[in-house]
């Protein structure tokens, strides 16, 4: 008896931990419940992940205090258009993103096939560099001004992004992680690790001895951009920031990016609660009781694990009954706040030093960048001309790529750390037609060392927790990693727990 019970489970252990991972998930797998925090790309992309890997068995419940799927996946309606709201850019080499749109048959924006547009990067004075129509002239003048260190740079991100694939072998095989650092350390070694300890602005000049200029000028510019940051957050989040510039291309999906979130729960036929989750208790037989309430009231369901898809130190979950005091981030690592605004309009050239406010030069900056400024006229981050997201490349070839001064009035995003007044809007546009804002808490605020709060929350195992990757750096390959990771740990766990049962 005792013999058949300890060497009984052998067969068991070797089917589901020996063999390599598959996308076909065992048709014994156990019966359990699975509740899902968060509606985001993380919540339904790990809806999507657990259904792939454990089957029809799991009976998955997802929580979102809002109709709407996506989280800071969004799009915005203005002037009879749609506009990406939240994240925009996806790159070529983030492979979960990439399968996602495949597998949901949704089309691609490739902005590679899009020819270059004027672009400058204003220090609050003037322009430190204005590029223009021509891609030839563009990289000359990219080279004279920042020199050799430009291929350093080019080289640093290739290898670094190299070692960022790693993960999806990783993850093919079936490897999960109980932390980022050590997730961090399976891609790229100590190097990762020590990426988030340090300053990208330190990193970049220090230790890969960039120039100064290319690092204040062009890196900081898109830090700006993608994180409304300087070069003080940490050097694996500038890394990902300047992604865009190697091995490949940006990319969003046609009619918005927040398809892949919808989608992604639509296939893992999940239960979708519009709900708040106010509270999660253990229980003695390791079962987690979640209490929601709704538009009908307070309710309660009872899961084998809970994962939580949405920023610990933005939600107000209690937890109870927990062996140990669940890491719940208070405010040591607070979200960084960023204002989008789009203002359909004529902007304001005098600001950047043309003598006419509303006359355009044929290389009149479509995008407007700003690097650290001390003392600008207008604190914002960038100011670009902004495409509807259900155009294609044709369409933006065609009506969008044009000098400014033969185009009809544009829609320009403007993103800034706080909200535009009125007085901001009439120094950087000499007409408007229409203004809509909105203000997200967007990304961690990055002061490294970076401390990333752990997958796995509790003692027992089974309350795992995947916006802690966003401390390393946030995007949304970020949460779709992170998502397959606990994904991988759920199943791990549950069959362990029905192991010993
Ligand atoms: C380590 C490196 C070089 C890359 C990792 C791959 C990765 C996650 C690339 C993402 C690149 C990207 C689309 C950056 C845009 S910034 C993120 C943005 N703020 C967002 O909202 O998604």
């Amino acid at each position: 008896m005792a013999a058949s019970f300890l060497f009984g489970w052998i067969p068991f252990i070797g089917k589901y931990f020996s063999e390599p991972e598959t996308t076909s998930p065992p048709e014994d797998f156990p019966n359990v419940k699975v509740g899902i925090i968060g509606g985001g790309i993380g919540g339904c992309s790990s809806a999507y992940f657990l259904r792939e890997l454990c089957g029809d068995n799991v009976e998955i419940h997802v929580f979102n205090d809002s109709q709407v799927v996506g989280g800071r996946c969004a799009v915005i309606e203005f002037q009879g258009n749609i506009y990406e709201s939240g994240g925009a850019v996806i790159h070529t080499s983030n492979k979960h993103m990439v399968e996602f749109r495949k597998k949901f048959g949704l089309k691609e924006f490739n902005s590679s096939k899009i020819p270059s547009s004027p672009l400058a990067i204003y220090n609050g004075q003037r322009f430190v560099l204005h590029l223009g129509f021509s891609g030839i002239l563009n990289n000359l003048k990219l080279l004279w001004k920042y020199g050799l260190s430009l291929f350093r740079m080019s080289r640093s991100i290739h290898s670094e992004l190299k070692g960022f694939s790693n993960i999806y072998k990783l993850q093919e095989k079936g490897k999960s992680f109980k932390t980022v650092p050590d997730m961090l350390r399976a891609m790229g070694g100590e190097k990762f690790c020590n990426e988030i300890t340090v300053s990208a602005d330190d990193y970049f000049k220090n230790t890969l001895g960039w120039n100064a200029e290319l690092v204040d000028d062009l890196v900081c510019a898109g830090m700006k951009c993608n994180y409304g940051q300087t070069n003080q957050v940490d050097a694996f989040t500038g890394f990902v920031s300047l992604a865009g510039m190697e091995d490949g291309y940006l990319w969003s999906v046609i009619g918005g990016n927040r398809q892949i979130p919808e989608k992604a729960l639509e296939a893992s036929k999940a239960t979708y609660h519009v709900s708040t989750v106010t509270k999660v208790t253990k229980e003695d037989d390791n079962m987690y009781m979640v209490e929601y309430s709704d538009s009908t009231g307070t309710s309660l369901i009872e899961f084998d694990v809970v994962i939580i898809a949405h920023p610990l130190n933005l939600s107000k979950i209690a937890f109870a009954n927990f062996s140990q005091t669940i890491f719940t981030d208070g405010t040591k690592t607070p979200y960084h706040r960023t204002v989008a605004t789009w203002i359909k309009g004529k902007p304001n050239a005098k600001l950047f030093g043309y003598p006419k406010a509303d006359q355009y030069p044929r290389d009149y900056p479509l995008t407007i960048l700003t690097n650290d400024m001390t003392d600008p006229p207008v604190d914002f981050n960038s100011c670009s001309q902004d495409i509807p997201a259900t155009a294609s490349e044709e369409e933006v070839k065609k009506n969008y790529n044009k000098p400014l001064r033969d185009l009809p009035t544009q829609v320009f995003k403007v993103f800034s750390n706080n909200f535009l007044s009125d007085s901001e809007i009439s120094q950087l546009f000499v007409s408007t037609e229409g203004v809509v804002s909105k203000d997200w808490l967007a990304y961690p605020q990055y002061a490294p060392p970076e401390e990333c709060p752990p997958f796995v929350l509790d003692a027992e195992g089974g309350l795992l927790y995947i916006n802690g990757i966003e401390k390393a750096a946030s995007a949304m390959e970020m949460s779709a990693i992170g998502a397959k990771n606990v994904a991988l740990l759920a199943k791990e766990y549950i069959l362990k727990k029905k192991m010993t049962q």
